[in-house]
């Protein structure tokens, strides 16, 4: 990909801090001179979240999370942090938690810092997401950027090995998913590149050696860099497919993700021979689908839909829902016959070569 091109670049710190959250969020929290802090966190969450903003000028702890957001969850939040006066939030937690302080920031403008436990990756991107009903709105505004991310692996270590696997899988999707999306420029495909060296040497370590501490940091570096580059490239198909099948049918969003790519790099990467080729390299394999299914099989990643509780009979409506998002810059031309072929073949996990 060379030629002209105009690449935007979001401002944040970043902390990487192994075993130091509490000091590298503390110091976050005086730069910005917050005296009045809402702390945001899922209640699995809340004695890790207790224990690293012990000496934050905390206000408030709001304990009620849901995955992907629902307004109703949103306006409950953002009406407690007025009332309580906020003036900073502190999200600990997974991208639910970091998705519905952003929420808050959206209509408040109130500045976040982001302590991430999952490898989502939301705290590095403009991206939210709102869900009504069954109808997920996402959408990329400056204030809802974490002004700070702090990074400490070892808030990783009671991510149990499946969800790691999911949720590694989930950052690796916003690497593969950069190198066709709507804004793809040779800097975040760079990124991701990076960003699949980093999540393909740390997921299998994580398997290996859970409590470990090395494969955990290379893959939230990886998750880092996934998420930079999914922010400045746009959502590609595989992001649109699985916002319709989370916020439509509420399947769990890293597990969907972790099914979904490889039916998508099977459509997309003949079409795509130079993102495959960087793929390939990436993952140290013949194609990009060669690398990510090596990879998959030894993580032993999710491998259908029906098994993360998609019926058979959604499949068409979740075709039909999917094909006006279809992104115009998608290598493969997608239509309903070959969309509703990619979503039966997820759904029942039949081989995608
Ligand atoms: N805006 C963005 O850029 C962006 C990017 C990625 C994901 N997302 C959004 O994030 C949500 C999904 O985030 P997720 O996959 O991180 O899931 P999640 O935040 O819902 O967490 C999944 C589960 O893991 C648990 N958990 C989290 N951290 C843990 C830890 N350290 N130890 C043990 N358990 C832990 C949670 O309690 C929860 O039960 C979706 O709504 C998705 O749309 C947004
Ligand atoms: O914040 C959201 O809900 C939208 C972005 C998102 O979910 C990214 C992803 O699919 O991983």
């Amino acid at each position: 990909m060379t030629g002209p091109f105009v690449h935007h670049t979001l401002g944040q710190r970043v902390r990487f801090a192994t075993g130091d959250a509490a000091e590298s969020l503390a110091a976050e929290v005086q730069a910005i001179g917050a005296r009045q802090v809402m702390v945001v966190v899922g209640a699995h969450e809340a004695a890790l979240a207790a224990r690293i903003t012990r000496d934050l000028p905390v206000v408030l702890v709001h304990y009620e999370v849901a995955m992907h957001v629902p307004v109703a969850v949103a306006e409950r939040a953002r009406a407690v942090a007025a009332e309580h006066e906020a003036d900073l939030i502190v999200s600990v937690g997974g991208g639910s938690t970091t998705g519905l302080a952003k929420a808050v920031a959206l209509t408040s403008g109130l500045p976040v810092v982001a302590v991430p436990t999952t490898y989502a990756g939301s705290e590095a991107t403009d991206v939210w997401g709102l869900t009504e009903g069954t109808t997920k709105t996402t959408g990329s505004d400056a204030r809802v950027l974490p002004r700070a991310v702090v990074y400490d692996a070892e808030l990783t270590l009671s991510l149990p090995v499946e969800l790691s696997v999911a949720s590694g899988l989930n950052a690796l999707a916003h690497c593969v998913d950069s190198m066709w999306a709507p804004a793809a420029d040779p800097i975040n495909v760079a990124l991701a590149t990076e960003g699949v060296r980093a999540l393909a040497d740390g997921l299998p370590r994580i398997v290996d050696d859970p409590t470990g501490m090395s494969g955990r940091e290379q893959v939230l570096l990886g998750a880092y860099l996934s998420a930079v580059a999914f922010a400045s490239a746009g959502s590609g198909l595989h992001h649109k497919i699985c916002h319709v099948l989370g916020g439509r049918y509420g399947l769990p969003h890293a597990q969907t993700h972790a099914v979904v790519l490889p039916y998508v790099l099977a459509l997309n990467g003949p079409f795509a021979p130079d993102a495959d080729a960087r793929l390939a390299r990436a993952f140290g394999a013949n194609t990009g689908l060669d690398g990510l299914q090596a990879l998959r099989l030894l993580l032993r990643a999710p491998r259908s839909l029906r098994d993360v509780g998609l019926e058979e009979a959604q499949v068409a409506d979740a075709a039909a829902a999917v094909m006006p998002n279809v992104p115009p810059s998608n290598p493969a031309s997608v239509t309903i016959d070959n969309l509703t072929h990619l979503l039966h073949d997820a759904w029942e996990g039949a081989d995608p070569r």
